[in-house]
């Protein structure tokens, strides 16, 4: 089917201005002014988009999609995605991972959902492991998780500085690591690893002591929750300035938290990191809250839709311009994710794409050429949703 978006103002995430956005087999075909289909041979459907911006959809690069949490004991185990929840958030590519209960969660249920969620519209990947060192993996090596798994990427989330972690070895870090990065050359995905960062005062040194102790490259070290406070953040900064990229977390539990996560998005933007850094939601993650002696006192559930209301209460709040906030759930993630197509709205991507009315409320959300989402109501359904 061929879809014709007239009169947009469209952001690639780069201001383009006012532009006719000719959709092809799920591609975006043309983006150019007043696109003239006289005589095309196709029927066409058009959707004029006059008054509206129209982004690149949104990539989620850090969901529990199989549910989460756990540390409160059985019944603190969160509940998995669902299709709505994704489109709500504009979200159309999400990476999915195993947190701190890699036990009772397992990578062939994360792989099956994934699958799912394709098959249902949107477009997910996941990462082999879970927190705990050694990872859990499919075939019993990371490298071959990677390279024969259609939809694995990375590793994560490998626990660091945090006593949920299983206090790994800086060796041991080394050598998962490598073998992502081997797992990621041979088979042409990003062979990173997604690292969960606890309050813990060692914070990243463990990947500053990588990159400058062995040969392995700064983009394979992608690490998470890296908002948790004022020192991680400092740290990120200094290891964006060296050339690897760094996320922070949106899901939030207090208005504080959303506060504090919307000045530190701006100050990445005044240390002129902004290209390196994305943001992920970790949602239907849980947000545990423990004691000072270490006791599990109550948690939340991370939400998918804080990703994009981050972006939104930071250019609000005139703190980022909305091309340079945009970047963070866009094109950065699919630069160190390497999710070719993805990212970007110019000819050849996939035909991923947000539209926003004139609030920078959503409107409208496009996966691969379809609406998920049409003028603020969902027409996509999951399998069991009514
Ligand atoms: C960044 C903070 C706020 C949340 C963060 N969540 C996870 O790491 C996921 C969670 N443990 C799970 O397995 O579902 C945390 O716990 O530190
Ligand atoms: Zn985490
Ligand atoms: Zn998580």
């Amino acid at each position: 089917m061929v879809k014709l978006i007239k009169n947009a103002t469209v952001y690639t995430p780069k201001y383009i201005g006012k532009k006719d956005i000719l959709i092809l087999n799920g591609k975006i075909a043309i983006i150019e002014e007043g696109i003239n289909i006289d005589n095309f041979p196709l029927d066409i459907q058009m959707y004029d988009f006059s008054g509206k911006i129209v982004v690149p959809g949104f990539i989620d690069g850090h969901v529990h999609i199989t549910g989460g949490g756990g540390e409160g004991d059985f019944s603190t185990r969160t509940p998995e995605i669902n299709l709505r929840q994704l489109i709500k958030g504009g979200i159309t590519t999400v990476v999915g991972c195993l947190g701190t209960d890699g036990i009772t969660r397992s990578l062939e249920n994360l792989y099956a959902k994934a699958k799912a969620l394709n098959k249902e519209g949107v477009n997910a990947f996941i990462y082999t492991g879970s927190y705990a060192v050694p990872p859990v993996t499919f075939t019993g090596s990371i490298a071959k998780d990677i390279v024969l798994i259609d939809r694995v990427i990375g590793v994560g989330e490998i626990a660091i500085s945090d006593h949920r972690s299983t206090q790994p070895t800086l060796e041991e870090i080394k050598k998962i690591v490598s073998n992502a990065r081997l797992g990621g050359l041979i088979s042409g995905k990003a062979g990173i690893v997604n690292f969960h960062v606890g309050s813990g005062k060692f914070g990243i040194d463990y990947l500053f002591d990588i990159v400058k102790d062995t040969e392995i490259p700064i983009i394979n070290l992608y690490p998470t929750h890296m908002n948790r406070n004022k020192k991680l953040l400092e740290q990120g900064i200094e290891f964006a300035k060296m050339g690897g990229f760094f996320d922070l977390t949106t899901s939030f539990s207090t208005n504080e938290d959303k506060i504090r996560t919307v000045n530190y998005l701006m100050e990445c933007y005044k240390s002129k990191v902004i290209d390196r850094v994305t943001l992920t939601s970790d949602g239907q993650g849980s947000l545990p809250k423990f004691d000072k002696d270490g006791n599990f006192i109550g948690l939340q559930i991370g939400e998918v839709t804080s990703l994009y209301e981050i972006v939104k209460t930071s250019v609000k709040k005139g703190y980022l311009p909305l091309e340079e906030a945009l970047k963070t759930i866009t094109v950065n993630p699919s630069r160190v994710l390497k999710l070719k197509f993805k990212g970007r709205l110019e000819k050849g991507y996939d035909a991923d794409l947000v539209v926003l009315n004139e609030n920078l409320e959503i409107d409208s959300v496009v996966s691969r050429g379809d609406f998920l989402m049409y003028k603020e109501k969902i027409v996509k359904k999951g399998t069991f949703e009514d």
